[in-house]
């Protein structure tokens, strides 16, 4: 579904950030971007959630050639994909509920759908208290769960979330997890950059570890049950 084929980033005459970086997403696959700060994982995530272009090498977006693909296909493009981005990019003059219900109206949902569903989601993410809260008045956790489920409101093909447990606690983290794998066995393919160990652990999902800007793959391993 995504093909990454030899992939380098620079930023303007700077050295490459990205080096001949090689994947491919199969539909509905669940992998972790792991790698130490200043790897390159944010960068690879912007080439995945089409911000950037890459300055060369293939990538192959649902069936399309990203770089002969014409400047209007993309904003269509990037509505099949949610963001969990690391500074949350919230919507400030909204109220967490709105924000949550923005890629709904923008597909055009009922209103009553929108509302039951975005009560739903927010519910699950312990956040019933803080629908009507604007961002400026939430903790950085509090935030970090309304992205989330601004991020898969609308069960997008392609989820691409970084560092999305950095602001909550073990309990809440696992509870987030537990919502990108379920939306995941949905269909919704998955890339999830962390640091967290025990996370890639606890899912045991294949890894894409980056180390200055090279690539190499790891199988997933058993998951470990963290309450077990
Ligand atoms: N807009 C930019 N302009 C120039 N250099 C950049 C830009 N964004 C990132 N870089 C550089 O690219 C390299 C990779 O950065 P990137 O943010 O992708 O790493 P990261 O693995 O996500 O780090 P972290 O875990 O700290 O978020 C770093 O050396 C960084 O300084």
């Amino acid at each position: 579904m995504i093909t990454f084929e030899n992939v380098g980033m620079r930023y303007g005459m700077g050295a490459e950030v990205l080096r001949d970086v090689s994947f491919s997403l199969d539909r509905g696959s669940f992998h972790f971007l792991v790698g130490p700060s200043g790897a390159g994982k944010t960068t690879l995530l912007k080439l995945l959630y089409l911000a950037h272009r890459p300055s060369r090498g293939l990538i192959n977006f649902f069936g399309r050639d990203l770089m002969t693909m014409e400047r209007e296909a993309l904003p269509r493009m990037r509505r099949r994909i949610g963001v969990v981005f690391q500074d949350f990019r919230l919507f400030e003059h909204m109220s967490a509920f709105e924000n949550v219900a923005l890629p709904l109206r923008i597909q055009g949902a009922k209103k009553a759908q929108v509302a039951d569903h975005v009560e739903e989601l927010l519910c699950w993410v312990g956040l019933e208290d803080r629908m009507h809260a604007r961002p400026a008045t939430l903790s950085g956790g509090e935030k970090q769960r309304v992205a989330i489920a601004r991020a898969i409101i609308n069960k997008p093909d392609l989820l691409v979330a970084d560092e999305p447990t950095g602001n909550v606690d073990p309990e809440m983290s696992r509870r987030l997890m537990h919502l990108f794998v379920a939306l995941n066995k949905e269909g919704t393919t998955t890339v999830v950059a962390t640091h967290d160990e025990g996370l890639v652990q606890s899912i045991g999902a294949p890894i894409l570890k980056l180390s200055k800007g090279d690539l190499e793959h790891v199988p997933g391993g058993t998951p470990i049950d963290p309450g077990a």
